[in-house]
């Protein structure tokens, strides 16, 4: 762990206290690992770990694994994440025992990891969008939402001052903020030298501004769950007051047990690494004032339309008809699989926002044939009926790195490469070898031990 700076270390000793000694101990630990499991991909745990007790689907491992060696982490059966950012599921499933939720909107997206939080937490109805302002990392939120494989998600990629068409329409927000990163120096030991008093101000004003942009997204008696990873009060709790002091807005509290050592700040809930096992994380939970209502539009869908009757049918062929999924396109031809229940948002989403990239990926048509996107070998949704190549875990590595495969004799056309029951990506098969379809930017270039 490199040296903290000083005006942290100073302003820590005086908000820790006697816990102060504790705190820097910790610092100085090994981080924990933790990782999510995708609720719809896996019953059973698949690693030896023990529970991280504010989320029924994680698990803390003994050790880091090799992810990247790992198959399933290609199949998108687990997410690797922090454990504290993980009080996201307790928080959601108590407020389910509530309140319903429809739509949801995790403004700060990328890469993903509340996003597939709230995925598991969330009802498979309810329309997640999920939104990420900054391009590149916008790609990785879409691998990462492909991985995880529903289509009750509409991904976008603006800033949050474009969604103002949307007042009104969320029943729970998420604003997993920008900020200074104090909570993650352990993890991450080059924050340190990110950070300054100046720093943390300019995070303060743009947590600020976020806020300011999505206080009216959020519908009457919905939520807005506000986190950081950072232990100030200046981006945590007096961002909170702010928003109380503006009125229509009250804190959501929990009755959290004893041992879990998360603390009460006040408005929200404070995770320090001394107290429970994880980074810093911080987390406040606000309802704004009203009665839901029901809502409904006449906006037409602008940029996607549906396809003629052939293609539908070309594409429908590679999904799940239990599903019933709505093929749409963009100008370009790329075909996306959307639930009916997303079409209202997508509208008013579609008149707005400058990307956005709704549902399943399905791919592109070739003349009568569809050429299937990466995405549809992750999906949840794929016809039951596509053939599979089942790989062992050597031959699952070779694919993933792009090494030639032997041809499989008796096998033609389009498969799916599969590995322990699910998904990793396309293969053809030609009389003799197999075409890999593996995204290029995703192979493993990490050598077999
Ligand atoms: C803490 S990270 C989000 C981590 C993510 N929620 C997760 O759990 O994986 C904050 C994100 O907010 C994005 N961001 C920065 N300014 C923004 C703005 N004005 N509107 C929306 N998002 C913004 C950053 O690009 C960054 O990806």
């Amino acid at each position: 762990m490199p040296a903290l700076p000083a005006a942290f270390e100073a302003r820590m000793q005086d908000q820790l206290g006697p816990d102060w000694a504790a705190f820097a101990e910790a610092l100085n630990s090994p981080a924990p690992v933790s990782i999510n499991y995708n609720r719809a991909k896996t019953e059973a745990p698949i690693y030896e770990g023990s529970p991280v007790l504010w989320n029924r689907t994680a698990q803390y491992l003994p050790e880091r694994p090799s992810f990247t060696l790992d198959p399933h982490f290609h199949a998108g059966r687990y997410y690797v994440q922090e454990a504290g950012s993980m009080f996201l599921a307790y928080v959601v499933e108590q407020l389910r025992q509530e309140q319903d939720f429809s739509t949801a909107l995790d403004l700060c997206g990328a890469p993903g990891g509340k996003t597939t939080v709230l995925l598991n937490a969330l009802p498979d109805e309810c329309i997640v969008v999920a939104n990420e302002v900054i391009k590149s990392r916008y790609a990785i939120l879409r691998e990462n939402l492909a991985k995880w494989g529903r289509a009750n998600v509409i991904a976008t990629h603006a800033d949050s001052e474009r969604f103002s068409p949307l007042a009104r329409w969320f029943d729970l927000v998420v604003v997993d903020a920008p900020c200074s990163g104090e909570g993650l120096f352990r993890k991450t030991p080059g924050a340190t030298k990110e950070w300054n008093p100046e720093n943390v101000a300019l995070c303060e004003s743009r947590q600020q501004n976020i806020l300011d942009h999505t206080l009216p997204l959020i519908a009457p008696g919905g939520i807005l769950i506000y986190s950081t990873c950072t232990y100030n009060e200046g981006e945590n709790d007096d961002q909170v007051a702010r928003i109380l002091e503006k009125g229509g807005f009250e804190t959501v509290s929990f009755d959290l047990p004893e041992d879990w050592g998360i603390m009460p700040t006040g408005l929200g809930y404070q995770f320090y690494p001394h107290r429970t096992r994880s980074e810093g994380f911080y987390l406040a939970v606000l309802r704004k004032e009203g009665k839901a209502t029901n809502w409904s539009t006449k906006t037409p869908l602008r940029y996607f339309t549906k396809v003629p009757k052939a293609t539908e049918q070309a594409a429908l062929s590679w999904l799940d008809p239990e599903a019933q999924l709505n093929i749409l396109t963009t100008p370009k031809g790329q075909l996306y699989a959307v639930p009916e229940g997303a079409l209202p948002l997508l509208s008013i989403l579609s008149q707005s926002l400058p990307r956005l990239d709704p549902g399943t990926p399905v791919g592109l048509m070739k003349g009568k044939h569809l050429i299937p996107d990466h995405a549809l070998s992750l999906s949840l949704h794929l016809h039951p009926d596509t053939p599979v190549a089942d790989l062992d875990k050597d031959t699952a590595l070779d694919y993933l790195r792009k090494a030639a495969l032997p041809a499989r004799p008796g096998q033609k056309g389009w498969h799916l490469m599969r590995y322990d029951g699910w998904g990793i990506g396309w293969g053809k098969m030609l009389p003799n070898r197999v075409n890999n379809y593996f995204p290029n930017h995703l192979q493993v270039r990490m050598s077999l031990p």
